[in-house]
């Protein structure tokens, strides 16, 4: 890992994010790898304490909980489970599949099912995900304040989706409070360790390996992740697939989570993203470690292979 990790520290590719004006002020060259594994262990290079919010990778996380809560079916009817080949803020994607979300880790999806998650009051449903986040990671996520309202300022688009949603009749309560709730869990501060933790949650079939809590079902656990082969990287999810061999989920501010099913997780914090909004340091370091660690599901040997990643 250390030696991944000085291949492609001086990789200067991609653009940090700044649609989000806080993002923008991240540091290009902030660099974490965690891993941890399904049975609890954990090891980590560079700023792996580094937080950073958490961003789109919220989804998949938030997703596998409201499964857990109104059943996998349920969900797959209501949100879909199909790439859009679109980037993750399309409204294009809404119109051209008859006004219907087409999976969860994009931005429409995602909204519908933040508005679909359990409680009685605003802050029922936050503690819903705040609680069932922070359960992920096995310690209380905080919230990034600064991020949120810097992104509450400037969310026009996703306003804009969720009331389109709304006129679809996919959204059923006030849009505009949905878009801040799924602000805010975007919002939630995490390090590379707290996502591969989260992501080997994933891994171990819903149990956190570390705490022992059963955070969600083996069942939840194994159709999140399929959702995220398919489409956790946004358009370049096959690039991905191809490449690793392994479900992943990024997220704008530079976070990367990666699931090797039953083994473990491995996590990447870089804030320069490519065209897609995926970090090119993390997608090359992943990409290396799954080739030197012989995890790509696909391949028939645990070998490591040879090619040059
Ligand atoms: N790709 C992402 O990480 C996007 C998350 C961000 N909060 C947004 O909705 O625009």
């Amino acid at each position: 890992m250390r030696e991944t990790h000085a291949r492609y520290a001086g990789l200067t590719d991609g653009a940090v994010a700044d649609y989000i004006p806080k993002l923008a002020e991240a540091d290009p060259d902030w660099f974490g790898i965690s891993l941890a594994s399904a049975t609890g262990r954990s090891f980590s290079v560079g700023d792996a304490q580094q937080e950073f919010s958490i961003q789109s990778i919220s989804k998949a996380f938030v997703y596998a909980l409201v499964c857990e809560s109104l059943g996998h079916d349920l969900m797959r009817e209501r949100i879909g489970v199909n790439n859009t080949g679109l980037p993750f803020n399309s409204v294009m994607a809404i119109e051209l599949n008859g006004g219907h979300t087409m999976n969860p880790m994009v931005n429409a999806g995602a909204l519908a099912t933040t508005g679909l998650v359990p409680g009685d009051s605003w802050e029922e449903k936050w503690d819903y995900i705040h609680r069932g986040l922070s359960a992920f990671a096995g310690r209380d996520l905080e919230l990034d304040e600064e991020v949120f309202a810097s992104e509450m300022e400037t969310n026009l688009r996703n306003m804009g989706i969720a009331r389109l949603l709304q006129s679809y009749g996919h959204i059923s309560i006030d849009p505009m409070r949905v878009t801040e709730l799924y602000t805010r869990q975007c919002s939630l501060r995490v390090t590379t360790e707290d996502l591969a933790r989260m992501g080997a949650t994933l891994a171990d079939g819903g149990t956190n390996p570390v705490t022992g809590a059963e955070v969600v079902s083996p069942a939840v656990s194994r159709d999140v992740l399929a959702v995220m082969a398919t489409t956790g990287m946004y358009e370049a999810s096959g690039d991905w697939l191809f490449e690793v061999g392994m479900p992943g989920k990024s997220g704008v501010a530079g976070g990367i989570v990666t699931i090797a099913p039953g083994k473990g997780s491995l996590a990447t914090f870089s804030p320069p993203l490519d065209a897609a909004g995926n970090s090119v340091r993390g997608i090359r370091a992943t990409r290396h470690l799954s080739h030197m660690l012989g995890l790509n599901l696909f391949s028939s040997t645990a070998q490591p292979g040879t090619a040059a990643v």
